[in-house]
């Protein structure tokens, strides 16, 4: 069990991390997200020895984290760590680079267990060809074949998918966390990409300003989210009020709504909206329009003119 009590920590005088309680079991998937600079690569560093913290402590299965203060080594031998600068040697070829921490007593095991990884990331056809020759993706996949070799306990992953294309992306993590999993290997991921998040993790966490601010199951967290820098992390979202939808409301209250739980209604529509884009999505459009000189964004299955005045309601109630 991975156990942050009161983590206090900051490269300068002033605190990056600013007081981190996390406990997390072993086996599980945590997702980490917060917006740029809010302290996820940090934490990750952290949890793996790379600093000294100020102030609290980390311990993994009760043992506890060391820094370089105590530490000649920095890292923790039951966890591995995936930077997002990769951290390749770059003359060495990729077989190499994945099998650096496999140990050298049984060469056929170790040569098996390389090819399996090479497999897992597709990057087989590249087993004799130095990493400096290879895009950002390929390097980043080769990254993380080379930090699942040795089958660590924890497995932290800071931005594990951000330099490999959209058409890799979704197998590579669907096989990636099938294969943590029926291993029974821990996995934080620190990321931007919501996918992670709900597909895939067990719990997400909230980071705001070197804080936690929010804490749980992910898809609890998407439907409920307590604010909408929560909200927001998982793609659009409009700010509206009870008011907007009804009159004489006592106490009027805030609610955070996807642009996929609006709907066009000319019947129950009372959000009255002026089309100003369209913009497609793929499976639909994503509609900007003008409500009481807000931005608001709802889903459309076609494109619809600007100009355009239409009449929104809550899916639910439509
Ligand atoms: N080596 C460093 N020396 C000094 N300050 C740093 C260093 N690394 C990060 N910081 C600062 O610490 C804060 C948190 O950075 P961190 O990289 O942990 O954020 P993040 O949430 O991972 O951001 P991103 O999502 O952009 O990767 C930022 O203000 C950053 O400028």
């Amino acid at each position: 069990m991975l156990k942050i009590e009161n983590a206090i920590f900051g490269y300068t005088d002033s605190s990056v991390l600013k007081g981190i309680n996390l406990e997390f079991e072993r086996g599980k998937h945590l997702a980490l997200l917060g917006e740029s600079g809010c302290g996820k690569s940090t934490l990750l560093k952290v949890i793996y020895g790379l600093y000294d913290l100020k102030e609290g402590e980390i311990s993994w299965n009760g043992k506890r984290v060391l820094g370089p203060a105590y530490n000649l080594v920095p890292g923790v031998d039951e966890m591995k760590y995936l930077a997002q600068d990769f951290d390749l040697e770059p003359n060495t070829t990729v077989a190499e680079n994945v099998g650096k921490f496999l140990s050298n007593s049984n060469l056929a095991k170790k040569q098996a267990r390389v090819e399996e990884l090479m497999d897992l990331v597709e990057m087989g056809a590249f087993a004799s060809v130095k990493t400096k020759f290879l895009s950002g993706g390929q390097q980043q996949r080769v990254a993380l074949a080379r930090v699942l070799a040795a089958e660590p306990e924890l497995l932290l992953l800071d931005e594990p998918f951000s330099h490999i294309d959209n058409f890799r992306r979704s197998a590579l993590r669907r096989n990636l966390f099938a294969y943590l999993k029926a291993k029974g290997i821990s996995c934080i991921v620190a990321t931007h990409d919501c996918v992670d998040a709900l597909g895939f993790a067990d719990e997400t966490v909230v980071m705001q300003e070197g804080r936690i601010i929010a804490a749980g199951n992910s898809k609890e967290l998407y439907e409920n989210p307590e604010s909408k820098y929560i909200a927001s992390l998982f793609g659009e979202v409009n700010q509206l009020w009870v008011s907007d939808f009804m009159e004489n409301v006592e106490e009027d209250e805030i609610l955070l709504m996807y642009p996929h739980q609006l709907m066009v209604s000319a019947t129950k529509g009372v959000l009255e909206v002026e089309v100003k884009d369209s913009y497609f999505k793929g499976d639909g459009y994503m509609i900007k329009a003008a409500f009481r000189k807000r931005a608001l964004f709802f889903d459309h299955p076609f494109d619809i003119e600007a100009g355009t005045i239409v009449h929104l309601a809550l899916k639910k109630f439509a």
